[in-house]
């Protein structure tokens, strides 16, 4: 007689399919509930308006990390032709007119079902600070220029303003900071020096500097749970271009019609206008009485002599707080690592003078002969690059160089603590990441939840569990299980 396999009952088999539908469904929910969703991305655009040209980043980060753990990353850059806006003072809808090239770029480069929610940001530094000292209606016809440039774009503009210097250097940190991964991590942090064309910032923690002496020059922030007091200072008219301009009206206090400069190479030679050399409020008030419109500005290519005129390019005379770095400004101990961009990298690269880790002494020497080189072998030397930046090298590098050890007391040794940089991670070094990161709240003040389990992980215990569960039904079901002897085999 046929003995029925209690497998086959109908009960057996409707639980156990059942087992492992759920089984199946419990796995398939949890794994998809929590797989990452396909990579999408979201973007903001900040234009940095500097003096002397205009900028546009685009940066992007993952859509899904919305919650300000996601890492933002420099997608692309676009200079603008021409100069900086603040040039535009006598056409100031030109100003607006320049900024399409780059605009029409970005427009490409970010995916067009974004572009509406895509965040568009101006901040002008200080080359619109001078001019809004300078002339306050024209520098508002000029932000009303490119604010209807800006608005016509298909992003979403939040609007283009006038940065605070001590804004510029905060972002600065910030940026520096957030592409090193030091602000999550709670690491020692970097400080930045920045140096443009018409002012200069420095940035950094000292564990000396609480905010109490010289408050006007401390930002607090809450970063990823931890707090920082940060120490900032930006030197209006100590950009390279206004040094430069405060330099040389230094020389051509009485007028005259030839200038030997010791910061220009030997052999060099152009005629300047004093009209030009005097046109900003750095130096207007020093424009000498009587002087004939042009001038010859020649050069003799000695460091030692540039050196002693740009010094006189800073106070250090009076001081009225424990320590200062120049023009009575207070400055905490310096502590370090710095990092140090826009025009320090671009001088510092062209002399090639990034590597820190060789002696102060050493880079004198290499700047004094490099400023010893007639111009005619500069400029055989380098065809390629622009006459204009061409003959200022020595005069920037000397600039640097003293504004970094006479101007901020960095010494031989902390001068090795210095890292020229352009990029970090593929990001340009500069206030406009830190910017856009401060408004669009993508740094939190507390450090996020971080999920206990890496995803790979969760789906390994899940399906574990599951395997288990299925094992104990299976063990749970033994009873219904065919018996394997052989009496029992009867079929
Ligand atoms: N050598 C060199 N100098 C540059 C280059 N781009 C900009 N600069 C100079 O670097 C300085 C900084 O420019 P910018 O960012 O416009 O100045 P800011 O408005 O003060 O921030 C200016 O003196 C520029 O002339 C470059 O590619 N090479």
């Amino acid at each position: 007689m046929k003995e029925k396999n209690p497998w086959h009952t109908p009960v057996t088999i409707i639980i156990t399919v059942i087992g492992v539908i759920a089984i199946v469904a419990l796995v398939t929910v949890a794994v998809l509930q929590n797989m990452p969703l396909l990579q999408k991305y979201k973007y903001g655009i900040v234009l940095d308006a500097g003096s002397s040209h205009t900028s546009l980043y685009i940066y992007e980060w993952p859509a899904e990390k919305d919650n300000n753990t996601g890492r933002v990353e420099q997608k692309h850059s676009c200079t603008v032709d021409g100069p900086g806006i603040s040039s535009y003072a006598s056409a100031p809808p030109k100003a607006g007119e320049s900024l399409r090239a780059c605009m029409r770029e970005a427009e490409e480069w970010v995916p067009k079902k974004r572009h509406h929610e895509t965040p568009l940001y101006l901040g002008a530094t200080a080359g619109m600070r001078l001019l809004d000292m300078e002339n306050k209606v024209v520098s508002d016809k000029v932000f009303e220029a490119v604010k209807g440039a800006l608005e016509k774009s298909p992003f979403s503009y939040q609007g283009a303003r006038l940065l605070k210097g001590q804004e510029e250097g905060a972002f600065g940190w910030v940026t520096v900071n957030y592409l090193d991964d030091r602000l999550k991590q709670g690491l020692e942090t970097t400080g930045a020096l920045d140096l443009g064309g018409a002012s200069t910032q420095i940035s950094f923690v000292s564990d000396n500097y609480d905010g109490s002496e010289s408050p006007s020059n401390s930002v607090t922030f809450r970063l990823y749970g931890n707090d920082y007091t940060l120490y900032t200072h930006s030197f209006l008219c100590y950009g390279k271009d206004q040094a430069q301009r405060i330099r040389l009206a230094e020389h051509t206090q009485s007028g005259p019609k030839i200038v030997a400069d010791p910061c220009s190479h030997p052999g060099y030679s152009e005629t300047k206008k004093y009209s030009v050399l005097y046109d900003s409020p750095c130096v207007s008030d020093r424009k000498p009485q009587g002087a004939p419109e042009t001038f010859d500005h020649t050069g003799t290519g000695n460091f030692q002599e540039c050196q002693e005129v740009v010094k006189k390019v800073f106070n250090f005379t009076k001081c009225k707080y424990s320590q200062c770095s120049f023009n009575g400004v207070f400055q905490p101990i310096l502590q370090g690592p710095f990092g140090a961009f826009s025009a320090y990298y671009f001088v510092m690269d062209f002399l090639n003078l990034t590597d820190t880790s060789i002696t102060l002494e050493d880079v004198k020497e290499k700047l004094k002969l490099y400023c010893a080189t007639p111009w005619s072998q500069i400029v055989q030397q380098h065809p390629k690059t622009k006459p204009k930046y061409l003959a200022e090298y020595c005069f920037s590098g000397t600039y640097i160089l003293t504004l970094l050890i006479d101007g901020y007391n960095f010494t031989s040794v902390s001068y090795s603590d210095i890292r020229f940089i352009k990029k970090i991670k593929g990001s340009d070094a500069g206030w406009t990441l830190g910017y856009m990161l401060n408004l669009t709240n993508m740094i939190p003040a507390e450090a996020p939840d971080t999920p206990p389990l890496p995803y790979a992980g969760y789906v390994s215990i899940v399906t574990i569990i599951a395997v288990l569960i299925f094992i104990l039904f299976l063990v749970s079901v033994r009873p219904l299980w065919p018996h394997c002897s052989k009496q029992q085999q009867i079929v």
